[in-house]
């Protein structure tokens, strides 16, 4: 069964707390986002993973380097799973699966930017990756590209892995992506950034059931 990963991005903790609160029924994970990190660091993970135990905390680190390390403090924090970057060397990524190894946690590899994605799917599943994201970031999203073509692609080329996708996903978006199949669907603004966010949330759970 498709999961729904929740991205809180832009939110102040206490409102994050309380939208994962109301939608908890209908999402699988809750996602830390990049800009949430650099408002809380760790401390978001921390209380989230305290308030909803049941819940697996993505945080979305997207690790450059140091992956050993990096990885390591997210796990400790609380977090189930980090990401590290695609588009960085595979020593990195070695490194966050040595930590995840360590914590039996998850390490997501996020493709965002990745040029020639049917080679590095085979370099990272070879290096022992099994979950992947294929994403298209909030600056790619306002010029109009959505990652619909890009998780077709994934499908066709991931041999082994957990595939999620992200990039601008909203209620009536979601069933195209239903339809070309992912693990896991991400929604951020589709869902913080609407008129009725657990409204949203609940039409993008029903949808992806
Ligand atoms: O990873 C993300 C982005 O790079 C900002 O950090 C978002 O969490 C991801 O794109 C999901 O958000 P939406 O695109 O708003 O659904």
């Amino acid at each position: 069964m498709m999961k729904l990963q929740l991205a809180l991005d832009d939110l102040e903790l206490n409102d994050a707390l309380a939208l994962v609160q109301k939608v908890r029924d209908d999402i699988d994970i809750i996602e830390v986002g990049s800009p949430f990190i650099i408002e809380e660091g760790m401390r978001a993970v921390r209380e989230l993973k305290k308030r909803f135990p049941e819940k697996l905390i993505l945080a979305d680190t997207k690790i450059m380097d140091a992956g050993e390390y990096e990885a390591e403090k997210t796990y400790i924090a609380g977090a189930d799973i980090c990401t590290v970057l695609g588009v960085t060397d595979s020593l990195t990524i070695k490194g966050c699966l040595e930590a995840a190894k360590k914590y039996g946690k998850k390490v997501m590899v996020d493709m965002i930017c990745v040029e020639d994605v049917p080679k590095r799917v085979a370099e990272i599943e070879s290096i022992g990756v099994d979950f992947i994201g294929v994403h298209v970031g909030v600056d790619q999203q306002a010029v109009g590209i959505t990652p619909l073509e890009k998780l077709a692609e994934m499908k066709k080329v991931s041999k082994k892995s957990k595939i999620s996708v992200a990039g601008g996903i909203n209620p009536k978006t979601v069933a195209d992506y239903k339809k070309v199949g992912a693990d896991v669907i991400i929604v951020g603004g589709g869902i913080t950034h609407a008129k009725d966010p657990v409204a949203a949330a609940h039409a993008i759970a029903e949808k992806i059931k």
